[in-house]
Formats: C-alpha cells, sequence, structure tokens
C-alpha cells in the first residue's frame, strides 16, 4: 500500500474523480460542467443550472419545462413535517432546524433504490422544491405566523422570497436572487461536499446525505462566514474603522470573515458578481452603507494580506445581497444551503456511480501497551 504523508485538512490530496465542476484557484475561473460561471450567472436560471450540474448537460427546453413542473408539484410540505417544525425552539438557528427538516424527509421515503433513475430523479426534485419551502416555513413560524402555501404562477426563486414575505416580489430582486442561486450551487470537493459523498459512500438515502452536508456548511469556517461578515461589518460600524480594525485582526491572528480561501489565491469570481449584484439592487431600491464599509475592507485586506493570497470569497458580499432584500441575517446560510442542495446532490449521484465506501486511514500518535489503572488508583 502507497503511503502518502499526512495532510492537515487534506490539502491537496484528490478525495475523488468529478466531472461537476472546476476551479483554477490561480486565474480566479469557476466552470460548472465545463461552463464559465459568468456566463452561466448572465444566461441560465437556478434550475436549469441544478439541471445541467446533475445530469451532466443542459436540459431541453422539453426537459426543463418537465423539470420545473415536477419541482413546482412537489413544493409543499407534509403537515407531519410542518408540525414537527413547529415545536422547534424559535430561538434556535434555521440551519439546524433545515438539518432536522430534511433529515425528517427520511422518515417518509426510507425506501432505497439507489440504482433506480426514477428513483435518483424523485429524491433530486423532492429535495430541491422542499428545501426552501421548510427554511421559509421555519421563518414564518418562528416568529407565530402560518407558513404560506407555494404560489402556482411562481418561478423557483420568486416563489421562496413570496413565501418568505407573503408577498410577490419584485422581478429584479427575484432574478437577483436566483442568480445568487447559480453562483452558490456547486464548488468542487468542498467541506460539506466531502461530508456529502463520505456520506452517499455508506449507501445510506439522500435525505441523510443532504443533513449530513447542511450540517457541515453552517460552520463560520464554510457557509457559515456569509453571515459573519455582516455581524463583522455591524462590529467595524464605520469606513474609518476599518484599518484599525483589520490591522487588530492582523495582529490577533484572527480570521477576517469572509477573506481567503483554499483554492482560490485571487479573488473569488463569485464575489465579482455578487458585488455587482449588490450595485445593482442599490441602484434600484438605495445604498447601504455596509457595502463601503465592505469594500475599504477589501481594499485594507489586498493591501495587508494579498501578498498571503487573500482576497474575498463567496461569502463576503452575497450577506449584503440577501440584506437589502430584506432577509434575516440568520437565514444566509439556509439560502446558500438551498443552492448547494443542487451540488450535493450531483455529487451524490456520481458517488454512486463509481461507488467505494471512504475509509481513509491516521497517523496514530497514542501510547500503546498501557496497562489498565485500577479507579482506587488513579
Ligand atoms: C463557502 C466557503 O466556504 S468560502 C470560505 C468561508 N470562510 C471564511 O470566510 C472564513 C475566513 N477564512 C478562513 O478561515 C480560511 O481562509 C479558510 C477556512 C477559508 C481556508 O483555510 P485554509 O486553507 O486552511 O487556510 P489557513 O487557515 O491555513 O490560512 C493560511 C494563512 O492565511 C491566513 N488567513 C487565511 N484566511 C484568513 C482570513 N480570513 N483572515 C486573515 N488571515 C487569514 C492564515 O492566518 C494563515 O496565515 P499564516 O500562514 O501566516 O499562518
Ligand atoms: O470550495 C470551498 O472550499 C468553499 C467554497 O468556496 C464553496 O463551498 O463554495
Amino acid at each position: 500500500m502507497m503511503v502518502c504523508e499526512y495532510k492537515p485538512g487534506l490539502e491537496g490530496i484528490p478525495a475523488a474523480e468529478s466531472s461537476i465542476s472546476f476551479v483554477d484557484g490561480q486565474k480566479g475561473i469557476l466552470e460548472y460542467r465545463g461552463i464559465r460561471i459568468e456566463e452561466l450567472a448572465s444566461k441560465s436560471t437556478f434550475l436549469e443550472t441544478a439541471y445541467l450540474l446533475i445530469w451532466n448537460e443542459l436540459p431541453t427546453k422539453q426537459q426543463i419545462a418537465e423539470f420545473e413542473e415536477e419541482v413546482k408539484m412537489h413544493r409543499r410540505i407534509k403537515y407531519r413535517i410542518r408540525d414537527m417544525m413547529k415545536s422547534f425552539p424559535e430561538s434556535g438557528h434555521p440551519m439546524d432546524a433545515l438539518q432536522a427538516s430534511a433529515a425528517a424527509l427520511g422518515l417518509f421515503y426510507s425506501r432505497r433504490d439507489l440504482h433506480n433513475p426514477v428513483y435518483i430523479r424523485d429524491a433530486v426534485v423532492r429535495l430541491l422544491a422542499t428545501i426552501p419551502t421548510m427554511v421559509a416555513a421555519f421563518q414564518l413560524m418562528r416568529q407565530g405566523n402560518d407558513p404560506v402555501r407555494p404560489h402556482d404562477d411562481l418561478d423557483y426563486s420568486a416563489n421562496f422570497l413570496y413565501m418568505l414575505n407573503e408577498k410577490k416580489p419584485d422581478p429584479l430582486a427575484a432574478r437577483i436572487f436566483d442568480v445568487c442561486l447559480i453562483l452558490q450551487a456547486e464548488h468542487t470537493m468542498n467541506a460539506s461536499t466531502f461530508s456529502a459523498r463520505v456520506t452517499a459512500s455508506t449507501l445510506t438515502d439522500p435525505y441523510a446525505v443532504v443533513a449530513s452536508a447542511v450540517g457541515t456548511l453552517g460552520g463560520p469556517l464554510h457557509g457559515g462566514a456569509n453571515e459573519e461578515v455582516i455581524h463583522m461589518l455591524e462590529e467595524i460600524g464605520s469606513v474609518s474603522n476599518v484599518r484599525p480594525y483589520i490591522e487588530d485582526c492582523i495582529q490577533r491572528k484572527a480570521k477576517i470573515m469572509g477573506l481567503g480561501h483554499r483554492v482560490y489565491k485571487v479573488k473569488d469570481p463569485r464575489a465579482t458578481i455578487l458585488q455587482d449584484l449588490a450595485q445593482q439592487l442599490f441602484a434600484k431600491f438605495g445604498h447601504d452603507k455596509y457595502f463601503d464599509i465592505a469594500q475599504e475592507v477589501e481594499r485594507v485586506a489586498e493591501e495587508k494580506l494579498g501578498h498571503k493570497g487573500i482576497y474575498p470569497n463567496v461569502d463576503f458580499y452575497s450577506g449584503l445581497v440577501y440584506r437589502k432584500m430584506g432577509i434575516p441575517t440568520d437565514l444566509f446560510t439556509p439560502i446558500f444551503a438551498i443552492a448547494r442542495v443542487a451540488g450535493w446532490l450531483a455529487h451524490w449521484k456520481e458517488q454512486l456511480e463509481e461507488n467505494r465506501i471512504f475509509r481513509p486511514t491516521q497517523v496514530y500518535n497514542g501510547r500503546h501497551e498501557v496497562s489498565y489503572t485500577p479507579i482506587e488508583q488513579r
């Protein structure tokens, strides 16, 4: 057996062969199934992109029409799931509510038929369709309101915004939201996708796969950073406080949220698009002073940390877009999960196509031949 050097965080170690997405971290390039992210962001929709990621081809007119219709037909959640969510503490984090709810779906669909394309398609449709409904339902129920039913006349993103606010969204806001979902849909072997693939490799059900990935996405070093960025901008409070704040972080060796990436050593191409989307929203709905603070953080961080390849990542500007849409800060990471379900499901399907259970090794650095000490002698 080949013996490899231990790499903390498995840096640079391939964990799978995959044709789903590609990142060039030196040039700042991201492709889904070979198509540049900029092109998808300007021309595609989230559901079309999800189809591309999962089934490896852009759908024909008929294929996308059927897929959109199927997703629309499955958007409602079971009343038993809704009742279960009602009993969650209102003070709990919506990511935890989502993880529990996604796992609970598995209780209703426990039959596993992992090599049947019909089973796979049903699970894909059900998860893509119900996860946004679950996020919106928890948001309303934690405020003491009844969840809003999906609106049959609205497409995927417009319907989510409608379920959150009980009113039809502005078309520009709905399109920008949909682009945000495209941008966050997939990103090679990130931590939550790795988690999804490890879970998938045991041949468990797709609801467990998604639930484990949701749990992994929530941490502040991964998807949870989008929420932390807003807290950081609020703490900084003004453009003039940025420089001392960043200098203090560097001096304390504290991480600046929304900056840095294991793969990108230049600005994340998704951050550039999100920055532009935020500006489009401000042009229509008014400026946000936290955007000026964020831009100054980016400038000062480039000056101080650019030599280490630390630049804004996808989590840096996304929160400013969602904030302008009036979305509460603790829903930013659940929204990331709504998008990333597409990538997780694509990896679930790819893992099943050539499965071998993940079972890496470790470098044991503990003791040997230790004798048991009776409790009286400890
Ligand atoms: C969707 C996503 O998951 S995108 C990432 C979201 N996460 C964040 O924004 C949290 C902040 N960023 C980070 O914590 C990291 O950059 C990560 C987790 C994204 C990547 O971590 P790693 O690849 O393990 O990088 P690591 O933590 O080893 O950092 C390498 C060097 O850059 C520095 N560094 C990395 N990120 C940052 C940051 N955000 N602020 C300040 N310094 C940083 C480290 O201190 C370290 O410096 P050193 O070599 O002088 O000790
Ligand atoms: O690739 C990563 O490690 C994190 C990331 O940007 C993502 O998951 O979108």
